[in-house]
């Protein structure tokens, strides 16, 4: 399987690192590109032992998908060189927030395109990858489609209606979580445990948390409520929790980058502020 990844920032580098760790792709069937900064090509190179190029016909040259993953508002600019190569075996796969298939499929009419929602995670080869198939796209191209981004995590295939919400929660999710680490950190630096210690102890207990909710039937609240004894240690925190909203602020964080993503679709210009 090739593939040429247009954008080398942070996503990209995520799903390199998976792809290349235990050769589920070859290093050297992985091409990247950027806009300008060759000091982050020649990183790339380095870390993952990938290619790298400017050239269009080069980076486009038998590939089997073309992934963009650049910011949603540079997409087109970004796309522009490649169109005069495109064909119908050169699947185009976004992983940009808010870029709808029939944008991608009015600017490409003859190629496959798929719109995908990896997170970060893909780093780790745990990333949770949301995927919609635009119009006519084969069978085959679905499965080789489904086979690339299961080499860096779970895969789910979902209706392209819920992509902006599977981004404000998968997507940017582990953002979220991992403000909540450093949160918990901070506490933990305040009564006594030094951060090292304390990024180690967290880090496990939101593994065996999630692995809990993962492999049993019972709810989050189900859990949270075998760990709260009556007058006890969790219940004085949560009460905390409680008095200060922050379910409430959690679920408006998620509805806030839900209508970002929606936004992002129509006009993918940062906000003002
Ligand atoms: N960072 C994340 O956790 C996630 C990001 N995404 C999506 O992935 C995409 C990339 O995000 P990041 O990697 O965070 O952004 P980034 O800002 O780190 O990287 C963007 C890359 O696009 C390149 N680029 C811009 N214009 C270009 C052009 N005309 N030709 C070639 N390359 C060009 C830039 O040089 C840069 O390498 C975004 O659309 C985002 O919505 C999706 C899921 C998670
Ligand atoms: O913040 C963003 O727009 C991107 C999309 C999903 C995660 N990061």
């Amino acid at each position: 399987m090739k593939v040429t990844i247009i954008g080398g920032g942070s996503m990209a580098e995520a799903l390199i690192a998976g792809w290349t760790a235990q050769e589920y792709i070859r290093p050297g069937d992985i091409y990247v590109t950027n806009r300008s900064n060759d000091i982050r090509l020649a990183e790339l190179a380095r870390l993952y032992s990938i290619k790298t190029s400017r050239d269009t016909h080069e980076l486009i040259n038998n590939t089997d998908f073309l992934i963009l993953s650049c910011k949603p508002k540079d997409w087109m600019e970004a796309l522009k060189p490649y169109l005069p190569y495109l064909h119908n075996e050169t699947v185009i796969i976004s992983v940009m927030a808010g870029v709808t298939t029939a944008s991608m499929q009015k600017a490409a009419p003859n190629s496959p395109v798929i719109r995908s929602m990896p997170n970060t995670s893909a780093a780790v080869c745990a990333s949770m990858t949301s995927l919609a198939f635009g119009p006519g796209v084969s069978e085959e191209h679905i499965s080789k489609t489904e086979f690339l981004f299961r080499g860096v995590g779970e895969t789910a295939v979902i209706e392209e209606s819920m992509m902006d919400a599977v981004t404000a929660l998968t997507g940017t999710g582990p953002a979220y979580i991992y403000y909540l680490m450093e949160s918990m950190e901070k506490a933990a630096a305040n009564i006594g445990v030094p951060e090292h210690i304390g990024r180690e102890l967290v880090a496990q207990t939101l593994i065996g948390a999630s692995r809990r909710v993962q492999k049993e039937e019972a709810t989050p609240s189900d859990l949270y409520m075998q760990i709260m004894s009556p007058g006890g240690t969790t219940e004085a925190g949560f009460n905390v929790l409680k008095e200060r909203g922050v379910q409430e602020a959690l679920i408006d964080c998620i509805a806030k980058a839900y209508e970002r993503s929606q936004e992002l679709g129509k006009n993918p210009s940062p906000p003002e502020v």
